[in-house]
């Protein structure tokens, strides 16, 4: 079956046939003056794949995804996505990227609607095909009952399945989600993962995120890794890594606070920021 994505239904795979690498980096670094910001991050992500990359504030993941979304530059190293170069093909990599960043993306006085065919016009989807098109992605997420309202009505959920909408409109084969629950209720969290898990399982993409909700990423993720100080301090799939721990029934929240010490350089511990920002309204 062709899909939202371009590409066959995961559920026609073989399970046991391996899956392709679609994004590698090998050594990525960032330095900002003397401060290394990403030290050498090696990772390598399956198509397909939930990936979540974790870590304290500050531990270097929003730098991480500006860099294999050609939004920042990398110092040293290299980054390959669906076999493009970040670094020496750019223009490819974005067409076959999406990337819903942490600060608002929607323009609230337009509509849903309107919105998406900004985007659709700037992807260059035909003209005959633009309207059906954008009907299928809003009846998606659920959003076609609010396609003609404006967007500044929009719940905080609404809108993040609204940028989540824009940024699959060219069928990336990655999306890029960095911290796509920040501020959202737990009734709007929930249908966020929902969706971007039905993105996954229905039109195979890869979705590579960032979230402070280490429960919803051990539900969510087939793999995380968990950065510290720039550096990846371990990796692997979330049952792995809470069986290697020492201690039984082991959470998520256990294997971050063992790797990372759950300090904030501000002295603020990582799940008081979790927690604030469980609360904290997007649109003010
Ligand atoms: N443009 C910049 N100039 C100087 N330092 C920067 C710049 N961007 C990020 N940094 C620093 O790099 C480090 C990593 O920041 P980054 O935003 O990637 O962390 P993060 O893990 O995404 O944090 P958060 O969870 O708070 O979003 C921080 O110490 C930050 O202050």
């Amino acid at each position: 079956m062709t899909t939202l994505t371009g590409k066959t239904d995961r559920s026609e795979t073989p399970a046991s046939q391996p899956k392709p690498i679609i994004l590698e980096t090998q050594k990525l670094t960032r330095r900002f003056g003397k401060f290394t910001a990403v030290d050498n991050l090696n990772i390598s992500v399956e198509q397909g794949e939930v990936f979540g990359l974790l870590g304290p504030n500050g531990a270097g993941k929003s730098t991480a995804i500006k860099m294999l979304t050609t939004l920042l530059p990398l110092s040293t190293g290299k980054a390959i996505l669906a076999g493009y170069d970040v670094t020496h093909q750019p223009n490819a990599v974005r067409r076959v990227i999406g990337y819903v960043p942490q600060a608002l993306s929607a323009d609230g006085s337009l509509t849903g609607y309107e919105n998406l065919l900004i985007f659709a016009k700037l992807y260059e989807i035909p003209f005959s095909r633009r309207r059906q098109h954008i009907r299928d992605i809003l009846a998606f997420m659920g959003l076609q009952d609010a396609a003609n309202r404006l967007v500044r009505n929009y719940s905080g959920g609404m809108i993040r399945k609204l940028e989540i909408a824009i940024s699959v409109l060219h069928q990336p084969q990655i999306l890029f989600l960095d911290e796509p629950t920040v501020g959202l209720d737990p009734i709007a969290r929930t249908q966020v993962w929902q969706l971007v898990k039905q993105l996954c399982v229905d039109y195979g993409t890869t979705i590579f995120l960032t979230t402070h909700f280490l429960e919803e990423a051990d539900n969510l993720c087939n793999r995380v890794a968990i950065m510290q100080q720039g550096a990846v301090a371990t990796i692997g799939a979330p049952s792995d890594l809470k069986a290697s721990l020492d201690k039984p029934n082991a959470t998520l929240d256990d294997v971050f606070i063992h790797y990372t010490g759950d300090q904030l350089t501000s002295g603020v511990s990582y799940r008081d920021t979790a927690r604030t920002r469980r609360t904290a309204q997007r649109l003010g």
